[in-house]
């Protein structure tokens, strides 16, 4: 996206997460201490009951929409209030913006991704080029800041959220977006918001959405976020949480994972802002399959050489799916961070056979197919598992391109089983293991809102049984590679201890490896503090938050 239109001033913008971060602390506020706007009637409800479900001018108010229902006498549900004022409806929303819309309502309804239903969208309804782009920036930007604009919209509206209607709501935060995340003019953004408010939920709404659009273009982004962060009240992490658009037990969750490997609490502004910036697409060339200069010149101008791993390059957008490698399978989609672990986990040292690998939990097969490739270079052969049929068929596919001798299966079932199965079957084992993907948060952009601490506590329990079965499913002297792409404590270090001290009561012992030492070999410049395992950050290093431990069986 670039260059702006006369229309829309359709342009880069800055794009999210370019706050200040209005950080410093600050004299307590009540959060809805704003001048608000639809006056509201102190009852903190939705809806209003008018019988049809829908809900007529947003605000949740039972009596507003009253001029329109007052015309023909009826509760009518909004569309029944346009055709009322047809004079007030606009002819159709902009097809980028609509896009995005249906993008939030999707994801909010249905419990969808959003980068699964908006690249289908988009070519369904025929959107491409520089409009392809403002819907996807809208969309998953407004996504990402969705809580730094909830608390903009509760000071405009001078009420809360959860008393706006959903699909008003959502139009609202795309507006926000607009003006305060990208950069639209405000009249612009006002204008089509309450436009596709009042076509989709009627012109009681609209009133109330061009009431707030109004009060949200009265001011800009660094004042928004001195008086969000005030009325968050003086806790760093409150301030945080709003400003920079993290749940607070995520904020939380990130801040003790920084101090518990080895860096600073200091850091949390940087990590949070990384969190919110659209990352670079990164790319791998699977290492005897693709040659990482090959793979540069199908990806054409604004390809570049990754930072770290030499299989990975990044693209500055667009979609690569088109590229002739990544559709052959030589090469695909897979963020630097978990190129460097499963490169790691390969070159770590081993005395003695070298020759059966296994990934327990292998799907949807990015790691699967990069240490494929390598195994297949070195006369060795991969078992991939995974435990859902339908990733295991997507794991089949990763693997289209790697020759068939370094494949020795890719199986369905649970990876608790099989150290029981099969103990001491296998030379090198990564566990990529389920969790929460709090450190790959920049890559999905409604993550952080659906994640729950209940959450943490289930695939914690999980995460510890998968790493005793892969302690058991190595040899004595092999090397299992524990990898999440999340750095809190729970799911990492703490996990980590927890499994090897039950491996040691079951007899097995294990050392620590310098997994830093083994990443410093593959990407000597890589900055990581001296510990025995690595965390990655994407403040700090520009990929996924990843987490490598790697563990050699001793008995
Ligand atoms: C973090 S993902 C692995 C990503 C994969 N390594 C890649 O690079 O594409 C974790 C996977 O573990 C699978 N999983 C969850 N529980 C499992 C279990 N008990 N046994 C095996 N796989 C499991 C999930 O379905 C998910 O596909």
């Amino acid at each position: 996206m670039s260059g702006a239109s006369g229309r829309d001033g359709r342009s880069g913008g800055r794009g999210p997460g370019h706050g200040s971060g209005a950080q410093g602390d600050g004299g307590r506020a009540g959060r809805s201490g704003g001048r608000g706007t639809g006056g509201g009637n102190g009852s903190g409800t939705r809806g209003g009951g008018n019988g049809s479900g829908t809900r007529g001018d947003g605000t949740g108010r039972p009596g507003a929409g009253r001029q329109e229902r007052g015309a023909s006498g009826g509760r009518r549900g909004p569309r029944q209030y346009t055709a009322a004022a047809p004079s007030q409806r606009r002819r159709s929303t902009d097809p980028a913006r609509a896009a995005a819309f249906d993008v939030l309502r999707t994801v909010e309804d249905s419990d969808a991704y959003a980068n699964l239903i908006l690249p289908p969208l988009l070519r369904e309804r025929g959107i491409t080029g520089r409009d392809a782009g403002f819907a996807t920036e809208l969309a998953y930007g407004t996504l990402r800041l969705r809580g730094r604009y909830d608390a903009v919209i509760e000071q405009a509206a001078g009420r809360a959220v959860t008393a706006i209607d959903p699909p008003v709501l959502d139009a609202l935060r795309l507006g926000a977006h607009q003006v305060l995340g990208m950069r639209v003019p405000p009249h612009a953004a006002a204008s089509e918001t309450v436009g596709l408010v009042r076509e989709r939920s009627g012109a009681g709404a609209a009133q109330f959405a061009n009431a707030v659009m109004r009060r949200i273009t009265e001011r800009g982004l660094d004042e928004w976020l001195e008086l969000i962060a005030d009325a968050a009240g003086p806790e760093q992490v409150d301030r945080l949480s709003v400003t920079e658009s993290h749940p607070a037990w995520v904020t939380r969750a990130l801040r003790e994972a920084l101090l518990g490997h080895g860096r600073s609490a200091d850091e949390l502004p940087a990590l949070l802002a990384a969190d919110n910036a659209a990352p670079r697409v990164s790319l791998v060339a699977r290492p005897g399959l693709a040659e990482r200069e090959e793979l540069l010149a199908q990806a054409g101008s604004g390809a570049e050489p990754g930072r770290w791993a030499p299989t990975a390059v990044t693209l500055a957008g667009g979609d690569p799916a088109g590229l002739r490698l990544i559709r052959s399978g030589r090469a695909g989609v897979q963020d630097e961070g978990s190129q460097l672990v499963a490169l790691a986990l390969a070159e770590a040292e081993l005395d003695g056979p070298d020759g059966r690998w296994l990934d327990l939990c292998a799907g949807p097969g990015g790691k699967a197919a990069l240490l494929a490739s390598i195994a297949a270079t070195r006369d060795a052969r991969l078992v991939a598992n995974e435990v859902q049929p339908h990733r295991a068929r997507l794991v089949r596919q990763a693997l289209a391109a790697v020759p068939d001798g370094a494949v020795e299966e890719v199986r369905t079932g649970d990876g608790r089983d099989i150290g029981a199965n099969e103990p001491g079957a296998y030379d090198r084992v990564l566990l990529d293991a389920p969790c929460t993907g709090l450190g790959a948060l920049r890559r999905r952009p409604e993550s952080r809102w659906r994640r729950t601490p209940a959450d943490l506590a289930a695939l914690t329990a999980l995460q510890r049984e998968l790493l005793a079965s892969a302690l058991r499913a190595v040899r004595v002297g092999g090397v299992v590679g524990y990898v999440t792409c999340s750095p809190v404590l729970a799911e990492t270090t703490l996990a980590v201890l927890d499994a090897v001290r039950a491996a040691r009561k079951a007899g097995i012992e294990t050392e620590t490896l310098d997994a830093p030492a083994v990443l410093h070999w593959i990407a000597p410049d890589l900055d990581l503090p001296p510990r025995p395992d690595a965390q990655l950050w994407p403040h700090v290093h520009g990929t996924d938050a990843m987490h490598l431990t790697l563990l050699r069986r001793l008995t």
